[in-house]
């Protein structure tokens, strides 16, 4: 199926229920008309010759036609609920696509295009769009009504445009407290959805109270706006109500006055009754269902420009061979998804193959962000960060995710199971899972948990420590034995035994030749003893970025430490001056 980009696409997925839905529409209005002309019959040609045949006749066929009018509206239903089933089936896989993979798209907006897309389906699935192609047959039983009697008619036309006038001023009145109170309301989800995750961090601190107060009053807030953007339609619609009741009161009235003066006939009375109740009926609806109709466009809209602004969808292009473990950055400039400044001074720099480069740098300095930007994760402002050549960020990411392995610095696990999971849900010989797992050094962890690699995680499944899903996160990004291997403080919180793994894997790989190995290796560390299994250390200090060998560091490292007590074990991100140490003048 080919991808939604754009408004455009969703209507011309729309089209052909559209018109399916206008044909059943046309049918269930025509065959409207079988109770009035019944009524019509019944009076002038039964009861003024009392002739039963004709009374069986007309009622055989009206029933018969009604039959057909009760398929008509199933089938309109049923249109209706196929156009909100293929709605999902093209839109669900592109609106999250757009969302995850669009860096610059954050979580809540992703969440309420699929919000967005859950409202237009359930307006169809309720068959909402009926009222809107009820509408175009309003002015054709007015028009009937006209035939019947021009009084009748005037009286129906005037009457109906007295309640489209209220309808205008509902949508008038409500459309900016609907917008607001839509707002209020997604705040109030997010807020929601941030306590729940950090639940431990408030009880662990007390901060229930405050927490709940702070949520419970953005709620009342929420439902004070959607309380107020709804009294006009509450107020409008019950006017409409009994406005209309007042009008059906009026036609009977204008009907039984035109027949006492002989100008219609009595079967007139009730069929006009009848012609005019189904020419505002869908009027009514429209200014009744308003909230959900307006927010129902609302939605469809929102969904539409959420797809547009997405990245145009191409053909899977031609997956390439594996790429020389070459990484190079020209002139790259990283920044935060969204911004327009660099987060860093140009970088230009190119690591041989089967360097392993430790990235150093404070808190802050940027080194999360240049690791998404060497995984392809964020796009650059400028510049490139290539593997083999290839530029990251216009790599297709299906096919460049087969040749890096990353480990972002809080590893998020999808549920399923670890071994699902190492494999990166991919259909894989159980070998080069384990393979992974003993690079990571965690085959025994995993084979200690209750169900092995078959250990489901996740919501209701076994829940990992941080260390756990780190180790397991590790094997992750070793899996599939890739070109570059991407490691955000892999040792963060692992255990002794799980960072002496890591420790013995890195040495072993370094203690080959760099043109031997067949991945490249950056990590951002703040252990020392990761750093000693480095080439290279890549420090971020004060936006820029420099390249030195590993034992020219070590060596700055230890004359800045000569004479003083080593007071941070293995923890030492020692973002130490480059420059030549100025004369120590006391
Ligand atoms: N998604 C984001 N949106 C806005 N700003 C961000 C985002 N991610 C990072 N930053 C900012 O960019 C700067 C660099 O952050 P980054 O996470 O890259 O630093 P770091 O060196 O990895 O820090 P640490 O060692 O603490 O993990 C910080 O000032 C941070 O506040």
């Amino acid at each position: 199926m080919t991808e939604m980009r754009s408004q455009r696409d969703m209507r011309a997925l729309m089209r052909p229920y559209w018109r399916a839905a206008a044909l059943f529409s046309l049918a269930v209005n025509i065959l409207f008309l079988v109770s009035p002309i019944y009524m019509l019959q019944v009076y002038d040609r039964v009861l003024t010759t009392g002739s039963m045949p004709t009374l069986i006749l007309l009622s055989g066929i009206a029933v018969f036609l009604l039959v057909i009018y009760l398929f008509a509206e199933a089938g309109r239903k049923r249109v209706f609920s196929r156009a909100a089933e293929a709605l999902g089936t093209s839109l669900a896989g592109p609106t999250l696509r757009r969302g995850l993979s669009d860096p610059a798209a954050g979580r809540t907006q992703t969440l309420s295009a699929a919000a967005q897309l859950n409202t237009v389906q359930g307006a169809l699935q309720q068959g909402l769009p009926g009222t809107i192609l009820d509408l175009p047959f309003s002015p054709f039983f007015l028009l009937v009504l006209f035939i019947v009697h021009p009084v009748l008619g005037a009286v129906g036309l005037g009457g109906a445009l007295l309640l489209v006038g209220l309808a205008l001023l509902n949508q008038r009145m409500t459309e900016r407290p609907l917008a607001e109170a839509g707002q209020a309301e997604s705040a109030a989800q997010t807020e929601l959805a941030q306590l729940v995750r950090q639940q431990g961090a408030i009880l662990g601190m007390g901060m229930l109270d405050r927490a709940l107060g702070r949520w419970l009053a953005i709620r009342a807030q929420a439902s004070d706006a959607s309380l107020e953007a709804g009294l006009p339609s509450t107020f409008l619609g019950a006017a409409t109500r009994s406005f209309r009741l007042v009008l059906q009161v009026a036609v009977l009235g204008t009907g039984a006055f035109l027949a006492v003066r002989g100008e219609v006939s009595a079967g007139a009375i009730i069929a006009a009754s009848i012609l005019f109740g189904r020419a505002v009926a869908p009027i009514d609806q429209a200014v009744n269902g308003w909230k959900q109709l307006s927010s129902t466009i609302e939605a469809w809209r929102g969904l539409g420009a959420w797809l547009g602004e997405g990245h145009a969808e191409q053909t899977p292009p031609t997956p390439l061979p594996r790429p020389e473990p070459v990484l190079e950055f020209e002139e790259l400039q990283v920044t935060i998804p969204g911004a327009d400044k660099p987060l860093l001074a140009p970088i230009d720099h190119s690591f041989e193959a089967g360097r392993i480069v430790a990235l150093l740098g404070s808190s802050g300095s940027g080194k999360t962000s240049l690791l998404q930007t060497v995984a392809g994760a964020w796009p650059p402002l400028d510049g490139a960060a290539r593997l083999g050549k290839r530029d990251m960020a216009r790599w297709d990411s299906s096919d460049r995710g087969r040749y890096i392995g990353y480990l972002p610095q809080h590893v998020e696990l999808l549920r399923g199971s670890i071994f699902e999971n190492i494999a990166r849900f991919e259909d894989t010989a159980p070998e080069r899972v384990f393979a992974a797992a003993r690079l990571a050094h965690c085959h025994d962890l995993i084979l200690s948990f209750p169900e092995g690699y078959d250990t489901k995680i996740g919501e209701g499944g076994h829940f990992l420590s941080a260390g756990e899903r780190q180790a397991v996160g590790l094997a992750r990004a070793f899996f599939g034995n890739p070109a570059l291997i991407v490691l955000d403080e892999p040792t963060a919180h692992l255990d002794a035994d799980l960072v002496r793994g890591l420790l013995t894997t890195i040495a072993e790989l370094s203690r080959k030749r760099p043109e031997d190995r067949q991945q490249t290796i950056i990590m951002a560390t703040h252990d020392i003893r990761l750093i000693g299994a480095a080439d290279d250390v890549m420090v971020i200090r004060e936006r820029t970025t420099q390249v030195i060998p590993r034992s020219d560091y070590l060596d700055r490292v230890s004359e800045l430490r000569r004479g003083k007590p080593s007071s941070e074990g293995t923890s030492t991100p020692l973002t130490v001056s480059l420059k030549r140490r100025e004369p120590d003048n006391g």
